[in-house]
């Protein structure tokens, strides 16, 4: 791995931090439109009431000079706001675990008497560093023409029909639509679902598209199971809290299709490679084949229900239902972006590693090199070999 990055900090402590290491030397770096990232990850339908306490804004402490990346590691820091209401106060101990949630396994494993260590780290508040991250690995990608963006397809039962939607413009829709949902009578119904369910104190999960698209050919590699691309794309995925389901391309689909059917033709046009469609999501053999790269993400229904769930109190022994504290009804519109960043981090770290380099200027020639390989390019024979001598 080239690119990497880890964080620290729980939900209701004083704040979050990234370290990213492993980014080139002179890359611009546009604070607002991370801060513009981290906004689209608190808006949207269905999120609960600390979205509006909360006004996510990334603070960078190391690896930038003048506006620029050094080389170093890149630091950066996002406060909770919420920790002034926590600060200094008593909390009655949390030990009724709700099912679905980190509650019981993570107490479990670390020994914890009460059960808030485990929400506090395991909460997807962790996600607003992992914004962060993404949206400067977007802005690495942007420098060589790469664009990653996403959208929701579905929430609960309604599915929206995209077909006829250009990726470009599914992208840019969704940036303006409260629920993500490019299609605009899906996207009322989703919001018309949201509501009900929340009356009804239940919660929803949906699907979310990320695509990548400008990407060259030859990200990621088939000579080892830990450098195919969509190994890596995949494990980032569902590394995201209560994603439990990746697919790249219409990977589920093309199962019920014959495998002439389901492969995506090679024409040649003016030495040129062209591929009229783009079953297999943009990557063939691990690697990245120049055509947008498309994965879809599961995203469950949340685990804090207002509704009570059975449940142990483990204080006593005793069966007991859940308890309520907060929550949100239906993240999946802002888990959109958490999604395009984790694809965004696998992508900057593949690129990093295809054209290496310490610099952006060190990178910028190769990537031409690399952009221009055509068919042309690839010395073929039509002699026999013997591969394998005796
Ligand atoms: C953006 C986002 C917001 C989330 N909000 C909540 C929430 O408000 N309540 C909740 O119970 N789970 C929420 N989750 C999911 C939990 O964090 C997740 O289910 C929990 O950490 C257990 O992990 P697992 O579902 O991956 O097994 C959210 C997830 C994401 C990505
Ligand atoms: C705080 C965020 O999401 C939280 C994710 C989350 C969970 O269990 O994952 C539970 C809720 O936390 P709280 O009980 O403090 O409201 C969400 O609000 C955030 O995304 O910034």
């Amino acid at each position: 791995m080239t690119l990497r990055f880890l964080t620290a900090g729980e939900s209701h402590g004083p704040a979050l931090i990234a370290t990213l290491d492993g980014l080139p030397s002179g890359l611009k770096v546009d604070l607002d439109s991370i801060n513009a990232d981290l906004a689209r990850r608190q808006s949207g339908s269905g999120a609960g009431p600390r979205m509006k306490m909360e006004q996510d804004r990334a603070v960078i402490l190391g690896g930038l000079m003048g506006g620029h990346t050094t080389g170093a590691p890149l630091a950066m820091m996002i406060e909770n706001r919420d920790h002034a209401h926590w600060k200094g106060i008593s909390v009655d101990p949390f030990t009724i675990p709700r099912p679905g949630h980190a509650d019981l396994t993570g107490a479990v494993k670390f020994g914890y008497s009460d059960l808030r260590p485990a929400l506090e780290r395991a909460s997807a508040r962790e996600t607003a560093t992992r914004v962060a991250v993404g949206s400067v690995c977007r802005q690495l990608l942007a420098n060589f023409g790469i664009e990653v963006g996403g959208y929701v397809t579905s929430i609960g039962s309604v599915e929206a029909n995209l077909q006829s939607i250009p990726l470009q413009e599914r992208i840019s829709i969704a940036r303006k639509s409260d629920t993500g949902c490019p299609d605009p009578s899906a996207s009322q119904a989703m919001q018309t679902l949201i509501r009900e369910t929340t009356l009804a104190k239940d919660t929803l999960g949906g699907i979310i598209e990320a695509v990548a698209i400008g990407l060259p050919v030859g990200l990621g590699s088939f000579t080892q199971w830990d450098k195919r691309l969509e190994a890596r794309i995949g494990a980032a995925i569902l590394s995201i809290q209560a994603i439990k389901g990746v697919e790249i391309g219409p990977a589920f689909e093309n199962t019920r299709h014959p495998g002439t059917s389901v492969q995506d033709a090679i024409h040649v046009e003016n030495s040129q490679l062209i591929r009229p469609s783009n079953r297999c999501g943009g990557i063939e053999g691990g690697i990245s084949n120049g055509l947008p790269v498309i994965v879809r993400a599961a995203m469950k229904p949340i685990a804090t229900t207002l509704t009570p769930q059975s449940s142990v109190n483990l204080a006593t022994g005793e069966g007991i239902d859940t308890r309520y504290e907060r929550s949100d009804f239906c993240p999946v519109p802002r888990a959109v972006v958490v999604v395009e960043s984790m694809l965004a981090f696998v992508l900057a770290d593949a690129l990093l590693e295809k054209l290496g380099g310490d610099s952006l200027s060190e990178m910028r020639p190769r990537y031409e090199n690399l952009k221009k390989m055509r068919l042309g390019d690839l010395t073929m024979d039509n002699t026999a070999h013997i591969w394998w001598p005796e």
